[in-house]
């Protein structure tokens, strides 16, 4: 994947900073109201029962926020918090461990669970059900299996795509919460929040230029403040002015509804190579040198919601706002 200033990915960021951005109450996690409402009654609901909460799926592109929520879950049910990934756990056996190593209560955070390879995830159907582990000790004629119990808990599990995991393993989720991308209000909020925690002031409307062009997404939102105020401390500011963030973001190739030159080079491969589409996935991908699931996963989202493509059947479709938004003819159909 090529670098990208509004990649909504996370590993480069400091983990230092990042820890300190994160919401730890509900109260503190702006936006998300229906996935916050409905949580919130069921974590009261699991306290007043004395019990650990139903399990949680968390989907939706990256960077809207599933793991800061599922350590609020953790936080709010005052339990522990323990966390792993799909990719992490290879074999059967690593979960296992994960799994007796757990207190009662505890939230257990896979993330990425689509990624977990097939036979590590039979172990958690039971292991969900039924707080029991089955495991084989022992081999050919003398292999027997035996049943351990495991303290009841939660697992909270994240993912990009509901649609990527398999049938079993979703149905075995009480409840299912998606993330939807953040409107400019709520994004500006968030910018708010990030520049007293930097301690930086910003003019209300420089903070609304920034959550204009985050892609409804809090952490593109957090990092193009933090370039932004470099480039306002590097000139002296004493607030972030909305004609330094304008330049800033521009510097950043930035466009002002937030595409970056890969959104550019996606929207005009397909009005320059295949006359607005409609064009297969991975004849696209392959054009411009993407994965196709980069591009379902991370590009593709935000540009559908933002009504600048659409998704036949016969592939990918380039709207007519999206030749507007580059003052381009629309070509005859
Ligand atoms: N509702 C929110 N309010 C304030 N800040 C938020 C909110 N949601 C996310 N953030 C900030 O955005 C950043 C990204 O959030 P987070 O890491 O939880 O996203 P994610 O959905 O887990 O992403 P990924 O799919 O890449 O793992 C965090 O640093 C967090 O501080
Ligand atoms: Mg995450």
């Amino acid at each position: 994947m090529e670098d990208r200033m509004i990649s909504s990915d996370s590993h480069e960021e400091d983990s230092q900073i990042e820890l300190s951005l994160r919401p730890t109450t509900l109260r503190q996690y702006i936006g998300q109201h229906k996935a916050k409402n409905n949580l919130s009654i069921f974590i009261e609901a699991a306290k007043l029962r004395n019990e650990p909460l139903d399990h949680v799926l968390l989907y939706g592109p990256p960077g809207l926020g599933k793991t800061t929520m599922a350590s609020i879950i953790a936080n709010e049910m005052g339990v522990q918090f323990r966390t792993t990934s799909g990719p992490a756990i290879e074999r059967a056996g690593d979960l296992a461990a994960i799994l007796s190593s757990l207190e009662a209560g505890d939230v257990l955070f896979i993330d990425e669970i689509h990624r977990l390879p097939r036979s590590v995830e039979e172990i958690l159907y039971p292991a969900m059900e039924d707080f029991c582990l089955d495991i084989v000790i022992g081999t050919g004629s003398s292999a027997r299996s035996v049943r351990l119990e495991l303290p009841p808990f939660t697992l909270v599990g994240a993912t990009t795509r509901a649609g990527l995991l398999t049938a079993p393993l979703r149905d075995r989720f009480g409840v299912l919460s998606r993330l939807e991308f953040y409107d400019t209000n709520d994004l500006c909020s968030i910018v708010e929040r990030t520049s007293d925690i930097f301690n930086v002031s910003i003019s209300k409307d420089a903070a609304i230029e920034i959550a204009r062009r985050s892609r409804g997404t809090p952490r593109i939102a957090n990092r193009l403040l933090k370039r932004v105020r470099d480039i306002s401390q590097v000139k002296g500011e004493t607030e972030v002015t909305v004609e330094t963030t304008k330049h800033a973001l521009e510097m950043l190739q930035v466009d002002p509804a937030g595409l970056d030159h890969i959104d550019h080079k996606l929207l005009l491969g397909i009005m320059d190579g295949y006359n607005g589409g409609p064009v297969g996935l991975d004849t696209i991908a392959a054009t411009i040198g993407e994965e196709s699931q980069t591009i379902e996963d991370v590009y593709e989202p935000f540009l559908l919601q933002m009504g600048f493509i659409q998704r036949t059947p016969r592939g990918r479709l380039v709207t007519r706002k999206a030749y507007e938004h580059f003052n381009r003819e629309v070509p005859e159909a």
